[in-house]
């Protein structure tokens, strides 16, 4: 019996809510994963991390592989050592980021040879390699190596490339080790076309898998098309397995897709935002280096608990990121990420009370009135 599993708790309508147990800890859901990409939060430690209600946080084969290499995390004690974070962790398995990143790349049946961005290096991807990477990382949850189709693409293509995603989900499958606490999840693929996406789910639940991710999106198919697809397949995924939305989203997009299902997120968004002083907050988005706030002595925002909210202005706020000072991208980030989590707990309260329809209006409202 793995002890892995995700234990049901409430749902309305399609949303639900829930709690994730794994080896290394339990976590509530729906959950957003900051992006932890090279083992680090960017611009954050640990504990400011753990600060902002995470529970999760997602890592990189592809980023790891290359800087400081799979072998050297594991020497050292795995990734939760590593980077002194003992909540679970969940890696992406690097295909999406050699297409997104790779300097050169070939991709043939058997993976993906590529070169390093950083170096220029020569490395090859396979099901096999990249599971025994996620390994060595001692990654709580493992991805399948899959390929990320780029749209718009013709459908023969998206088709072809969903079936080569299945076939390499399956030896990655067999290239798993299962321990108890830990999972793998299969990648659902196929565009925004039904019959595919249908086709790759069944593909993935005859092999079995610990959850399921939905991949192939938030790839510049645009939000309408995405939660068009989400409403096609995710019906047809193990209603008692966590879904997760990979790459995604706005907090917009997270309610919506929330509200057709889906249990786990992650995105760069609120970290990378918080470098470029654009701050997420319940009245939208603001850009802290407009002239406009440079004698404001308000809070971010009003009933925030995050130390840029409690502590300082906009006034300084719009100081360091002028300055181009340190702290600047560390109290923005900080509090981006505590906003993500924010709406994620709102959201999971409103499914516990039965009131997502009534608390989606008021987020909605709130995004749409701007800056008080
Ligand atoms: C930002 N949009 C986005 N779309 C993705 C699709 C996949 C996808 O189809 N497969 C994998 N393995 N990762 C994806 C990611 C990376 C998630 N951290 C995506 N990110």
């Amino acid at each position: 019996m793995n002890g892995f599993r995700w234990q049901p708790e409430a749902t309305d309508g399609a949303a639900r809510a829930g709690h994730l147990h794994t080896a290394h800890g339990v976590v509530a859901t729906p959950t957003f994963m900051p992006v932890g990409t090279a083992g680090t939060v960017k611009a954050m430690t640990m504990d400011s991390v753990r600060s902002t209600g995470a529970g999760i946080v997602l890592g990189n084969t592809y980023h790891l592989m290359l800087r400081p290499g799979a072998e050297r995390v594991q020497a050292l004690g795995g990734l939760h050592r590593f980077m002194d974070w003992p909540g679970p962790i969940l890696t992406d398995s690097g295909g999406f980021q050699v297409m997104s990143l790779g300097a050169l790349r070939k991709l043939d049946s058997d993976g993906v040879t590529f070169q390093s961005h950083i170096d220029g290096s020569r490395h090859r991807l396979t099901p096999e390699r990249s599971t025994e990477i996620q390994h060595m990382l001692d990654a709580t949850i493992t991805m399948c190596f899959d390929e990320c189709p780029a749209l718009p693409a013709e459908t023969d293509a998206i088709a072809a490339s969903m079936r080569l995603s299945m076939r390499w989900a399956a030896r990655s499958r067999e290239a798993f080790v299962a321990r108890d606490g830990y999972a793998q999840y299969g990648i659902v693929q196929g565009g925004t076309e039904p019959q595919l996406r249908a086709e790759s789910v069944r593909a993935l639940t005859d092999i079995g898998f610990e959850g399921y991710a939905i991949g192939g999106l938030a790839v510049g198919e645009g939000q309408a098309l995405m939660f068009q697809t989400l409403d096609g397949t995710v019906p047809l995924m193990p209603a008692d397995k966590p879904r997760y939305l990979m790459g995604v989203g706005t907090p917009d997009d997270l309610l919506g897709s929330v509200m057709r299902g889906i249990d786990m997120f992650d995105c760069v968004m609120p970290t990378r935002s918080g470098r470029t002083a654009r701050a997420y907050t319940g009245f939208g988005t603001l850009n802290l280096r407009n002239a406009r706030h440079a004698l404001d002595p308000r809070p971010l925002e009003a009933g925030c608990p995050c130390p840029a909210c409690t502590r300082h202005s906009r006034a300084y706020l719009h100081h360091l990121f002028r300055a181009d000072e340190i702290l600047g991208p560390m109290l923005l980030t900080w509090h981006n990420l505590t906003y993500y989590q924010r709406v994620m707990q709102g959201i999971r309260t409103a499914i516990l009370e039965t009131r997502l329809g009534a608390h989606a209006i008021e987020l909605r409202a709130g995004w749409a009135a701007g800056d008080p």
